[in-house]
């Protein structure tokens, strides 16, 4: 496995939260409809997130390397996974749920499955996959940490911003990060204009 560390530009708390006011629609429409990760849903109603990305590759229904990638992502990520869109063995459930929450990370975005739902909707920690299922994961790896993965045929990089909410999940690039958030931004402007025209000509 290769311990060399992907560097990213790093994005600022500021911009992490300026992001979190937009919704994933607005963001894609920015970034001209890219960035999308296609399939991947929020497992539980209201779920969202806005994050950094650390990213994870696991060996198709094992998820060692995600209880390796908590002993190492930060507060406020998002914990990325390469799954090989493997629908036959849950990646995490409650347990590493627990554990992710009390160490600050923001969610989980999952190519491929998870299990133990209602429990995760309790705890109130986003989680976006492409599927649920019962059946438990190996815990052998292989599995890679912190370099550029794909999910769904998007590269997410270290360090690349995630926003996922209701409709889905989109991957901004971290050097995209100054441009897409104005591009971003106008557009919740021009829609919220947009809205009050249309209610306006309905009365
Ligand atoms: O067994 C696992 O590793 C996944 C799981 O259900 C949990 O984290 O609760
Ligand atoms: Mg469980």
């Amino acid at each position: 496995m290769s311990t060399e560390t992907y560097s990213a530009t790093a994005v600022s708390d500021d911009m992490i939260a300026r992001f979190s006011r937009v919704p994933a629609a607005n963001v894609g429409d920015a970034q001209e409809r890219f960035g999308i990760i296609a399939g991947l849903r929020p497992i539980w109603a209201g779920a969202a997130v806005t994050g950094r990305a650390y990213t994870v590759w696991t060996r198709s229904g094992d998820n060692l390397y995600i209880h390796k990638a908590l002993d190492d992502a930060r507060p406020g990520d998002v914990i990325v996974v390469n799954g090989s869109g493997d629908d036959t063995r849950a990646l995490i459930g409650d347990l590493i749920g627990i554990r992710a929450k009390s160490l600050g990370i923001a969610g989980f975005v999952i190519d491929g499955a998870v299990r133990d739902a209602d429990a995760l909707a309790e705890l109130g920690l986003p989680v976006f996959a492409r599927s649920v299922t019962p059946a438990g994961p190996y815990k052998n790896g292989p599995g890679r940490l912190n370099e550029p993965v794909a999910l769904g045929g998007v590269v997410v990089s270290p360090g690349d911003i995630i926003v996922a909410d209701a409709d889905g999940v989109v991957v901004v690039k971290s050097a995209d990060v100054d441009d897409v958030i104005v591009a971003a931004e106008e557009v919740v402007a021009r829609e919220a204009s947009k809205r009050e025209s249309f209610s306006a000509r309905s009365h």
